[in-house]
């Protein structure tokens, strides 16, 4: 599940270096204005709002003016977000827009460089040809060395006493290193890949809160994060920054079919964060809105204009979507989305994609109509409420086949006091998952994956976090301009996700369930049987298995993630504190094995 919380897109996963990059959503002449941007030699830098901008979307743009008494060189910087990370013998396609804005010239040219924390110039190369009309210039920049640490910087410089007293605009910076896949506008690989080590089979976008907006006025509008970076506008996100939107729908979607994911896409339900909802009458316009939206997904390029805007920017063919969520937790607004914002939306989006599935996210049971065939449900929770709920789908009569199946689209231990769930770490919260809470998740997971037949889905949230700027703890991977750290939780993902079954096997417990859960599958394909077992207790238990419908091989792998300190967590001062290790079992159709205490283990055997 992604949203742009914790700066998980800008900041995180989407590959842009530069903060602040084209001063959206800033007020001209605050100091605020210059986020991430400083003076080098004595230049003056101030954001202005353009009288000539580079486009109605950027209205701002950066004024750079020579001191009159300039010597050396001089001109500005940008640190990116808490640092940059510059490695020796990448290359990072740096860009910009620049104007002279009266009639003027620069002598010589200006100097594009990365330079370290003590101004060691890592890469650079220069630019010249300005003019007094917007023109966009784009230079590759391979970096001669590293730097020493994260505190690098993009820098752009001219000689001062040549040019002294010139003013120079400009706007629409851009730095990015590498991609993952090598997408233009793309993911940072060093999350991204780790992301497609899950082997996820879908991704829940863009939100989460982030797609409701802070009011109607500033809902995720899907026609802002397409098309070139220098006409998206970017919003106020719903995580208290602005997004930039150059991780918009195509790049999502992009990302999806590089690692093999499914999108399940939400559209924007007409319920917004302060409470307000589209009134009835204007409801059809944001349905029109969500179905052009999914046209932009799945519509035919030649007869469909959004359509053709996917194949204009580079994917003429439909992408692969089967699930679209309606809304995000509308159980904020059950009086709304019952009376008619579900019905809108959802006779609407199916008259004209009969094949599509539609999520519901209101509250399982609430009388809607017609009645949703798939529901969203969040839980944060202890991990006592995880272990103790591990069968919450399994009745038939509370939760009917016939009934709404089930995406478990956000959950996660996120405390040890269940009075204190969403509150700060000393009254429980957690920073980072624990072994203890991923133990429990995993529980849950197993039980989830028994219930398979209603459960279709589930997904730890939220994924990601800078941890120089979180909003919500704990998450799934943490990082900063250099670093990742893969939590407990990761892994426990990692385990169930990457060992997937076709097939629930049904099994008879010789022992008492409580402290060991599993769940056993079979995967009919590659001939695999999965034994996903947790071990709650902290005694090791040895669990005896009888096949007696399977002939299984004699050896087999087991992976297990477990460690002595029930609250052992990965960090970014200990990040490979809890990791899972791989060995070769004896197994066959009778064997027994010893569960270690407080873990997850995943048997991965063969049949025949
Ligand atoms: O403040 S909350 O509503 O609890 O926010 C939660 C629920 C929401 O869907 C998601 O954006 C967020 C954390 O993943």
């Amino acid at each position: 599940m992604f949203e742009d919380i914790n700066h998980s897109g800008d900041g995180g996963l989407y590959a842009e270096l530069l903060q602040n990059r084209a001063f959206q959503g800033v007020t001209p002449g605050t100091s605020a204005a210059l986020t991430a941007w400083t003076a080098v030699g004595g230049g003056q830098i101030s954001v202005i709002k353009d009288s000539g901008p580079v486009s109605s979307a950027l209205p701002n743009s950066l004024q750079f003016i020579v001191p009159s008494t300039a010597t050396s060189s001089v001109g500005f910087k940008n640190t990116g977000y808490w640092g940059m990370k510059v490695q020796q013998g990448l290359t990072y396609k740096a860009s910009f827009y620049a104007k002279l804005p009266s009639a003027s010239s620069l002598s010589g040219s200006i100097t594009v460089s990365l330079v370290g924390s003590s101004g060691q110039v890592l890469a650079s190369g220069t630019i010249s040809g300005l003019t007094t009309a917007w023109k966009q210039y784009q230079l590759s920049l391979t970096a001669t060395a590293s730097g020493a640490n994260a505190n690098n910087a993009f820098q752009l410089t001219v000689d001062g006493a040549q040019n002294r007293g010139k003013t120079i605009n400009f706007s629409m910076f851009s730095l990015f290193p590498p991609t993952f896949k090598n997408r233009a506008n793309g993911m940072r690989t060093d999350i991204a890949q780790p992301l497609a080590d899950i082997k996820p089979s879908f991704f829940r976008f863009p939100g989460g809160n982030n797609i409701e907006g802070q009011s109607i006025a500033t809902f995720w509008n899907w026609t802002n994060t397409i098309g070139p970076l220098v006409n998206r506008p970017g919003r106020p996100g719903d995580w208290g920054y602005y997004n930039t939107d150059g991780l918009g729908l195509l790049e999502y979607l992009n990302f999806c079919e590089d690692t093999g994911m499914e999108p399940i896409m939400a559209v924007y339900a007409g319920y917004s964060l302060d409470g307000s909802s589209v009134p009835q009458a204007d409801i059809n316009k944001y349905v029109q809105h969500a179905i052009n939206q999914i046209n932009f997904v799945i519509g035919d390029a030649s007869t469909n204009q959004y359509a053709a805007m996917r194949s204009q920017y580079g994917h003429p063919t439909p992408f692969k979507l089967e699930y679209v969520e309606i809304g995000n937790e509308d159980f904020f607004r059950e009086d709304t989305y019952q009376a008619y914002r579900w019905a809108a939306f959802k006779n609407g989006i199916q008259a004209a994609f009969p094949q599509l599935k539609l999520i519901s996210t209101a509250s399982y049971g609430l009388k809607l109509s017609p009645a949703p065939s798939f529901i969203d449900l969040h839980v944060y929770q202890t991990p006592e409420w995880f272990i103790q709920n591990n069968e919450i789908y399994k009745s038939r009569s509370a939760y009917p086949l016939t009934g709404p199946h089930i995406l478990e689209g956000e959950f996660a231990v996120t405390a040890t006091n269940s009075s204190c769930l969403y509150g700060p770490i000393s009254c429980g919260r957690l920073d980072f998952p624990s072994l203890r809470g991923s133990v429990a998740e995993a529980t849950f997971m197993a039980g989830l994956e028994r219930d398979s037949n209603l459960v279709f889905g589930a997904c730890y949230a939220p994924l990601l976090q800078n941890i120089n700027s979180a909003q919500w703890t704990p998450d799934l991977v943490s990082f900063d301009a250099t670093n990742t750290i893969l939590s407990t939780s990761y892994y426990v993902q990692q385990m169930f996700s990457a060992n997937r079954g076709d097939t629930i096997l049904v099994t008879t417990a010789s022992t008492p369930q409580n402290p060991l859960f599993w769940v056993v599958s079979k995967n009919s394909q590659t001939k695999q049987v999965f034994v996903k077992l947790t071990n709650t207790g902290t005694q090791a238990s040895a669990l005896t298995l009888n096949f007696t419908d399977l002939t299984i091989g004699s050896s087999g792998q087991a992976t297990v993630l477990t460690n002595s300190n029930y609250n052992a967590k990965n960090t970014p001062q200990a990040p490979r504190t809890v990791v899972p290790t791989t060995s070769t079992i004896t197994a066959g159709k009778q064997f027994t094995y010893n569960v270690p205490a407080q873990s997850v283990v995943v048997l991965a055997l063969t049949y025949a």
